[in-house]
C-alpha cells in the first residue's frame, strides 16, 4: 500500500508532534515533509499531500477537507509568535505587510483590522522590504520563529491570538491536521497515539532543543500553544471562516 503523505509545519510549536511520530514506530507508516504553513496547504490543494498541519485559513480553498486530529496549532489568549509589528499604534498604521509564509495569521489581522480595530490601511503581499520598511505608519505581520524575541524591539507588538480573545472572547486555531480526502479509522487512531505521545514527552524533547535567552521555549511549548482542539476551539475556528467569508475577497 503506498505510504500517507504527511506535510507538517517546519516551526518549533510542531515540534513536539514530530518529536511523537518520529519516536514512535508511526513514523515507518507514512511519508513525512516539514514545510512552512503556506506550503503545507499548497501541497493539500494540490494533492501532493494527504494530510497537512494547515492553516485552517486555507480548507477555504480546499473542495473536501475532514479535520482529523484531536490536536491543533492554537492558542488560549496570547500565543507569543503571530504578532503585527509596528512603529506606532494600530489605529495610526496606513499600511501591513502580511506574511508570505501565513495564510491564517494574514486572515487573521484582516478580521481584526476591519471589526475589531475598525481601520481599512493598505494591505501589501510580497513586499521587497517586508519587516524593513522605512516609513513609520507601515506595519507588518509575521509568524512563527522569526519572531522570537523581537516583541521587545518594537514600540507596538499587537498578539492576534490575544487580540482575537479580547475581540471574540474565544480561543483560537492557526493551523489543524486536515485531510483532502477521508482516512481510514485505524490509521487515524494510531496518528493521533503518536501526536499524543509527543505532547506527553515534552520535558523529554526540552532535553534536545537549543534553549535561547531572548525567548523562553519551554514556556512556548508548554503553556502559550494550546494543542488541544476543545469544542471552543472548533467554534473559534468556524467563526473565524466567517468572518474572512465576510470580508468578501
Ligand atoms: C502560532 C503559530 O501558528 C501558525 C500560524 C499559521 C498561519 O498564520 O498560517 C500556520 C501554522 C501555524 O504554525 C505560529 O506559527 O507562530
Amino acid at each position: 500500500m503506498k505510504k500517507i503523505r504527511i506535510s507538517a509545519v517546519s516551526y518549533t510549536n510542531t515540534k513536539p508532534f514530530i518529536y511523537g511520530i518520529k519516536t514512535t514506530d508511526f513514523v515507518n507508516n507514512i511519508d513525512l515533509s516539514l514545510d512552512i504553513p503556506a506550503d503545507c496547504a499548497q501541497k493539500l490543494i494540490d494533492d501532493k499531500a494527504d494530510i497537512g498541519l494547515i492553516p485552517v485559513a486555507a480548507t477555504l480553498n480546499l473542495p473536501e477537507w475532514h479535520i482529523v486530529s484531536d490536536y491543533c496549532i492554537g492558542a488560549n489568549g496570547a500565543v507569543a509568535s503571530v504578532f503585527i509589528f509596528s512603529n506606532c499604534e494600530i489605529c495610526d498604521v496606513r499600511r501591513i505587510q502580511l506574511d508570505p509564509q501565513s495564510r491564517s495569521s494574514n486572515n487573521l489581522a484582516r478580521v481584526l483590522l476591519k471589526n475589531f480595530w475598525k481601520i481599512d490601511p493598505e494591505l501589501i503581499t510580497d513586499a521587497e522590504d517586508y519587516t524593513n520598511s522605512s516609513d513609520p505608519n507601515t506595519a507588518f505581520v509575521q509568524i512563527g520563529d522569526r519572531t522570537f524575541g523581537k516583541a521587545e524591539q518594537y514600540p507596538y507588538a499587537y498578539d492576534l491570538a490575544e487580540e482575537w480573545q479580547t475581540f471574540t472572547g474565544l480561543p483560537f486555531v492557526f493551523a489543524a491536521w486536515i485531510s483532502n480526502k477521508p482516512i481510514p479509522s485505524d490509521f487515524i487512531e494510531e496518528f493521533n497515539t503518536a501526536l499524543k505521545f509527543g505532547l506527553d514527552n515534552r520535558q523529554k524533547l526540552f532535553e534536545e532543543l537549543p534553549h535561547r535567552d531572548d525567548f523562553d521555549v519551554e514556556d512556548y511549548l508548554l503553556n502559550k500553544i494550546d494543542y488541544d482542539l476543545t469544542d471552543k476551539k472548533r467554534e473559534a475556528l468556524y467563526l473565524f471562516l466567517k468572518y474572512i467569508k465576510d470580508l468578501g475577497v
